[in-house]
């Protein structure tokens, strides 16, 4: 496999916090990589360096040969990233349809807004925006969900509508902060399922997750993120394995999670 994602010593400091440490990175293309780590380790920084809400101080990023240190957001998603947050962030009054719809807005003229309220968009754009996000309700199992206001939804599906709502723009990698959080183990199943699916037409996933046991049997590897700092990088047995790692969770006292489901 060809790496995909490639980054080079990135660090980030807020005022005299280090919250990411000098951290390599690469990404293979159609990878499933799951990036683990006590809480406050700097994982969703990590994240929104690679998604341009943060610049690093240092460091560099090359995605698919292009070098997009410093690109802002809507650049990053030009190049194919598109990600979910740790706090669901659909419009809730809205339907599930409408809100996948929203995720295709930068392929289409018109905008964001104006492809949920109707103006001026051309009979093309709506034509292309509905059937794609159609078709993603298809995959993904929601087409009896379509039209019910997003907030109405089980937890476990409104994270399969923000995933979708990432997905819709096939993109050529998704990140995904805790998307097992909140869900019970029907729902992780579930999850997992739909990660090997995507991992399956084409895109390559990066995921923050707390739940080891679900990242340990999903992942094709592990990185263990501690104070900012790289500890662990490799299979995902060996590395849950790792005293290193271990301690990092036990010194947080996070050693359930290490044990846990
Ligand atoms: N905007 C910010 N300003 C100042 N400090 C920040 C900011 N964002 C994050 N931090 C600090 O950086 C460190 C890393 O935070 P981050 O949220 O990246 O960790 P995390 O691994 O995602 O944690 P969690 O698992 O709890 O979500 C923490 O000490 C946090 O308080």
């Amino acid at each position: 496999m060809d790496a995909l994602l490639e980054m080079k010593g990135i660090t980030k400091r807020f005022g005299g916090l280090t919250a990411v440490d000098q951290v390599d990175l690469i990404v293979k293309k159609g990878e499933i990589l799951g990036l683990i780590g006590p809480n406050g380790a700097g994982k969703t920084t990590f994240f929104n360096i690679l998604t341009g809400i943060y610049r690093p101080d240092q460091g560099n990023i090359q995605f698919n040969g292009t070098d997009i240190t410093g690109f802002k957001p809507y650049q990053i998603a030009n190049q194919g990233i598109f990600r979910t947050f740790q706090n669901i962030r659909l419009l809730k009054d809205y339907s599930v349809l409408d809100n996948i719809k929203l995720g295709l807005f930068r392929q289409t003229k018109a905008g964001a807004w104006s492809s949920i309220f109707g103006l001026r968009r051309s009979r093309e754009e709506e034509k292309k925006v509905a059937e794609e996000s159609w078709a993603l309700l298809e995959r993904l199992g929601l087409t009896d969900l379509a039209n019910e206001a997003a907030g109405n939804l089980s937890y476990g599906n409104q994270r399969r509508v923000e995933i979708a709502r990432a997905l819709v723009s096939h993109p050529e990698m998704i990140l995904l902060d805790e998307p097992a959080a909140g869900m019970n183990s029907e729902e992780v199943e579930s999850l997992s399922a739909l990660v090997r699916q995507i991992r399956q037409q084409g895109t390559t996933v990066i995921l923050i997750e707390h739940n080891v046991g679900m990242v340990v049997e999903l992942c094709d590897r592990l990185v263990v993120l501690d104070h900012g700092v790289k500890i662990a990088d490799g299979d995902p047995n060996q590395v849950v394995a790792n005293p290193a790692v271990i301690e990092a969770y036990i010194g947080g006292q996070e050693v359930t999670e290490v044990v846990g489901d």
